[in-house]
């Protein structure tokens, strides 16, 4: 990805987008602060205006590579964009994780800007890297980051050390990390829909019933979708599908799913019940029926934003998937 194919992140009242070169003077206006670089590991103080160049331009060769999106956060004064701060995420090598930092101009402190920031792009992160955990470290005596980093759902995972340049030695930092669990909203409780009763028994759980299908192509690939931000789960891939509502039966709830959320007609006749899951997820108990599907008319197009990919059979252990999505997978590799 180009720098100019990153879509901005937006936010009630900022924009993270990538660091052009014209930003490089007010960066360095921002950065060269005591105040500022002495909470950061791994700046010198004083910040060389020249260092602000090299910065910006090593931040678009990341992005481009697919290893780290440090981004300016940017206000509107009016018209014009303010530069607030700027935030980052580093991948982690060999990992499916990755790293958060950020820093925010000393006349913007005391607004929310670094936690309206930073948990959207984690958000972003987990919906569209291949990325479990995001992780930060924070200088153990930086309460108001701790307090950011808590706000935006991360919990403490420990305690460490690291080197601060401009300090000229070695502090404690706290570690922090959290996973979809922590970032992403939990699923709302469903109503149940088979189980009728007005009142469950103490103890029970709703059931919620989802149908989902794999699509397979004339090649023998699979079709899978990635749930988009916001979501639940956002990031992870599943079978296309959804809630039945009432008084569907589950062959029109994945008619009117694939309909909604892939633009193809498909009949009845065409969807073999295959297998189902079983899961406890929590707060619901999910009874998900997969059908297997090979014809269709049209052709599957994300109509709600999210990413498809068609995969093979041998690679679908490849894509990070819900857990009541794992049983499925191996028995269908096996058919298939
Ligand atoms: N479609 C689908 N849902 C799955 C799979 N595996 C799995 O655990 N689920 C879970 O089943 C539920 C489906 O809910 P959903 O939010 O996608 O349903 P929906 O399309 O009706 O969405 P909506 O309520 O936002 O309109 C979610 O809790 C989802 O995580 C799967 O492979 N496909």
């Amino acid at each position: 990805m180009t720098t100019a194919d990153f879509a901005p992140l937006r936010t009630e009242r900022l924009t993270l987008r990538p660091l052009r070169p014209e930003d490089a003077a007010e960066l360095h206006r921002l950065i060269n602060d005591w105040e500022v670089v002495r909470n950061l590991s791994k700046l010198p103080f004083p910040y060389p205006r020249e260092k602000a160049d090299e910065w910006i331009q090593s931040t678009r060769e990341q992005i481009e590579k697919g290893s780290a999106w440090h981004l300016a956060i940017v206000g509107q004064d009016g018209d014009e964009e303010v530069l607030v701060g700027c935030i980052g995420l580093t991948r982690q090598p060999e990992t499916r994780d990755a790293e958060i930092g950020y820093w925010v101009g000393r006349r913007f402190w005391g607004h929310g800007v670094a936690a309206e920031a930073a948990g959207r792009l984690a958000r972003w992160a987990l919906a569209h890297l291949d990325l479990d955990r995001i992780k930060a470290s924070c200088l153990a005596e930086n309460e108001r980051s701790i307090a950011v980093l808590r706000r935006i759902g991360l919990v403490e995972s420990g305690r460490g050390e690291s080197e601060f340049r401009a300090r000229g030695g070695t502090l404690p930092v706290v570690l922090f990390e959290g996973g979809r669990e922590n970032l992403t909203a939990p699923p709302p409780l469903p109503e149940p829909v088979l189980s009728a009763a007005p009142a469950l028994p103490p103890g029970a759980k709703p059931l919620l019933m989802v149908v989902a299908c794999a699509l397979i192509d004339s090649d023998g690939r699979v079709l899978l979708a990635r749930r988009p931000e916001g979501k639940p789960m956002a990031g992870l891939w599943e079978f296309p599908g959804g809630k039945m509502h009432p008084g569907e039966t589950p062959e029109q709830g994945l008619i009117r799913e694939l309909k909604e959320e892939l633009d193809i007609d498909v009949s009845a006749a065409c969807l073999a019940p295959f297998t189902f899951a079983s899961h406890d997820a929590g707060g619901f108990h999910l009874l998900m029926p997969l059908y297997l599907c090979r014809r269709w008319d049209g052709t599957p197009r994300a109509t709600e934003g999210q990413a498809l990919a068609w995969v093979r059979p041998n690679k679908l252990s490849d894509y990070a998937m819900p857990p009541a999505d794992k049983p499925l997978v191996a028995l269908l590799r096996d058919f298939l």
